[in-house]
């Protein structure tokens, strides 16, 4: 198959899978998934007028002209607690104690902090040493929130502001898509796990860890990371069995054109329909997606780096849309630091640090690459994104990055409530 485009092969990805049906689950049970729904507040807030201080609930126009030297007297007639109702309308001349979050009684038209205030022994009376104006330290019913306002759309991430605003409306749980259940599964005959002693022609597993750290951060609930042997009829069984178990299977290992490059027969074997396979992405070029049942399968390269970048690309967006999101994510227009020489054919995604400068495009410093190289990728704020059609870049030329961080979320097509 001739490589495919790195824009049609992520649509194709997505094309593979749909959104899940949506449940409505507990809000803790919420946090790291995404809306499903619309919420519109059903409460203003606050619920009515309130004291934004502790102090005293008076009228204004009575404390006019107050300072030190002459304050304005008034006298105490109720307490008002946050939680509790005023017991009687302010009257002229006099003032209630009250506290920060309680109801603002009748009558009453500001706050006086109780800094700018004393009160008598006898609690009866209160001077004043401010003039203050109506509203003043008060907050207004509905000030932040009124009853019908769209507070959150559907495919809103759910984060712990989020988390605060839906239950300051009174709700105990929210409409979200399920977690993916993911396995993870790691190929290669020279694979040592973590933790056993390892000779110098093998080579640490770590792909597994990798890959399900990379799922969880799309969102997965990682349920199986596996590993097999480079064996036609070991890979069949246990491809077999995990498809069965999750929606979505990430293998990692044997996806290139060598002798016990498996994975991609035996899918084929078992009856998999692929909807990519290679694209024209360095690294990662041998990634493939396919249908296997219920399942879809992403075939990541076994080179860390070429996996990393694979899923990013291809999985990331797969699990999101499992989940009812597309993610966009920011670009910048940034200069190379240094000049790059690439494949002409292929779209080149490459781990970057940015540089902010005040007078101009902040410079992209971008990593030493290579598909099996691990440490790339520890600190980078996104990718340089060196696009097909051309193979040399000069110092200074302007690329895109695309930002890891402040994406944004909308529904994904097939994502209805
Ligand atoms: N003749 C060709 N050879 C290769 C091509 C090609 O087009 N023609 N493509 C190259 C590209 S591009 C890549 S990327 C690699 C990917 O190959 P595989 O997916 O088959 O990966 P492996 O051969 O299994 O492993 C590659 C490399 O990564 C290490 N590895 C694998 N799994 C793990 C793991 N779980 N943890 C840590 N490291 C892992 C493995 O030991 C190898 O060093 O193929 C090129 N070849
Ligand atoms: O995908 Mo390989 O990692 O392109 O070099």
């Amino acid at each position: 198959m001739p490589l495919t485009p790195l824009s049609t092969a992520r649509q194709a990805a997505l094309d593979a899978i749909a959104p899940a049906a949506p449940e409505r689950v507990s809000l803790l049970d919420a946090h790291g998934r995404f809306l499903a729904a619309a919420v519109t507040a059903s409460r203003s807030l606050p619920g009515c007028d309130t004291s934004a201080m502790d102090g005293w609930a008076v009228r204004a126009e009575e404390t006019r002209g107050a300072n030190r030297d002459h304050p304005a007297r008034l006298r105490v007639v109720d307490t008002v607690y946050a939680g509790a109702l005023p017991s009687r309308v302010l009257q002229p001349g006099e003032a209630a104690r009250i506290f920060t979050g309680a109801p603002l009684p009748s009558g009453a038209d500001a706050i006086v902090r109780q800094e700018a205030a004393r009160a008598h022994d006898d609690g009866a009376h209160v001077d004043v040493f401010i003039t203050v104006t109506p509203g003043h330290d008060i907050v207004r019913a509905g000030e932040e929130v009124v009853t019908g306002t769209p507070l959150l759309a559907p495919g809103q991430p759910v984060n712990a502001a989020v988390l605060g605003v839906l239950a300051s409306q009174g709700e105990t749980t929210a409409w979200v898509r399920p977690a993916p259940r993911v396995a993870v599964l790691a190929t290669g005959d020279e694979l040592v796990p973590p933790g056993q002693p390892a000779l110098p022609h093998q080579v640490y597993e770590s792909n597994l860890l990798l890959v399900a750290a990379l799922a969880r951060e799309a969102g997965a609930d990682v349920r199986h990371l596996t590993r097999a042997r480079d064996d036609a009829a070991e890979l069949r069984d246990t491809l077999a069995r995990l498809a069965s178990q999750v929606d979505v299977l990430v293998t990692t290992g044997g996806a290139s054109v060598g002798d016990k490059d498996h994975v991609k027969r035996v899918l084929t074997a078992l009856g998999a329909r692929f909807v990519v396979d290679g694209v024209a992405l360095k690294p990662g070029k041998p990634v493939a997606v396919a249908r296997l049942g219920d399942t879809t399968v992403v075939v990541l390269p076994g080179n860390p780096g070429a996996a990393t970048v694979a899923f990013d690309q291809l999985a990331r967006p797969l699990l999101l849309k499992r989940q009812g999101v597309l993610e966009t994510r920011r670009r910048v227009r940034a200069r190379l630091s240094a000049p790059r020489h690439k494949q002409a054919g292929l779209t080149y995604l490459i781990t970057t640090t940015l540089e902010a400068r005040d007078d101009a495009a902040p410079v992209a410093r971008l990593r030493v690459q290579g598909a099996g190289q691990i440490l790339q990728n520890v600190q980078g704020e996104g990718w340089a994104v060196l696009p097909p059609g051309r193979a040399d870049f000069a110092e200074g030329d302007v690329v895109d990055v695309e930002l890891f961080h402040g994406a944004a979320y909308a529904p994904a097509d097939g994502a209805s409530a």
